[in-house]
């Protein structure tokens, strides 16, 4: 497989442990740029354990991760997001002790190729609301503010791919939509996503490719559009 020199991120063979517990039991996959990929699998499949191996968060207990053909298994999460990953993780991480502009001034950085498509403004323009708290902590926000701020945050670093992990995960109907809104604008400016959420429609319907996790395992990867289409494949593995 030639894949990892050219892809922006890849596995190989990466297996994660939970103390006795085999998480991860050998994922290989590669995400090409340009390309929106789903994780998809039922609750407690893997996929953000998944997230975390691949940046270092979870140390891998086999297997390789390579970011634009570099192999970064033993490197540190900070080297590795420098290479152009942008993430918004699971439970959000903005920091409350900090204003809304002081959040997304300190994430500003351009990126790789030294591009800085998003600035402060163009993060503002997308996020109206976050404009009028400016002045707010970060910890004063509602809980669909700081998801855009989150986001804000990773998208002033000008990444390559955007890893989003349950972006949309407790948040009210009306802001859901505005953060799948976004999700749209980002993956039609050309940036790689990365989407892990628990609809799976708005998953499929918001990427290209989509990998389907079963106990660690990948079951099935493919285009968005042939698993929308694919019953008898979204019952077995997503139970629906
Ligand atoms: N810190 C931890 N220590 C021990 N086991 C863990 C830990 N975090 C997750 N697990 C277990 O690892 C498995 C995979 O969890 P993971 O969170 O990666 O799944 P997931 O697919 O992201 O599911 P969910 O949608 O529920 O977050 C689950 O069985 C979970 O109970």
């Amino acid at each position: 497989m030639a894949t990892e020199h050219t892809a922006l991120l890849a596995a190989q063979d990466l297996h994660a442990h939970y103390g006795q517990s085999h998480i991860l039991q050998g994922i290989s996959f590669s995400l090409q740029p340009g390309v929106a990929l789903g994780l998809l699998g039922r609750n407690g499949m893997g996929k953000t354990t998944l997230i975390r191996t691949l940046l270092a968060q979870v140390r891998a207990s086999g297997g390789e991760v390579w970011v634009k053909g570099h192999k970064v298994t033993q490197e540190r999460t900070e080297h590795i997001v420098r290479r152009g990953i942008g993430v918004v993780p699971e439970g959000r991480g903005v920091f409350p002790n900090l204003s809304v502009r002081e959040n997304l001034q300190m994430a500003a950085r351009p990126g790789t190729r030294g591009q800085v498509d998003w600035t402060f403004e163009r993060v503002l323009q997308t996020f109206p609301r976050l404009g009028e708290r400016l002045g707010n902590g970060g910890g004063q926000l509602s809980g669909g503010e700081q998801q855009m701020l989150a986001i804000g945050r990773a998208l002033m670093t000008n990444p390559d791919l955007l890893i989003l992990d349950e972006a949309t995960e407790g948040l009210a109907p009306l802001v859901v939509a505005e953060i799948w809104r976004v999700i749209a604008l980002i993956r039609a400016s050309g940036m790689s996503t990365l989407v892990v959420d628990r609809n799976y429609q708005k998953v499929l319907a918001h990427t290209d490719r989509c990998l389907v996790l079963e106990k660690g395992r990948l079951v099935l990867e493919g285009a968005s559009d042939d698993l929308a289409d694919d019953e008898a494949a979204l019952h077995r593995y997503l139970g629906v």
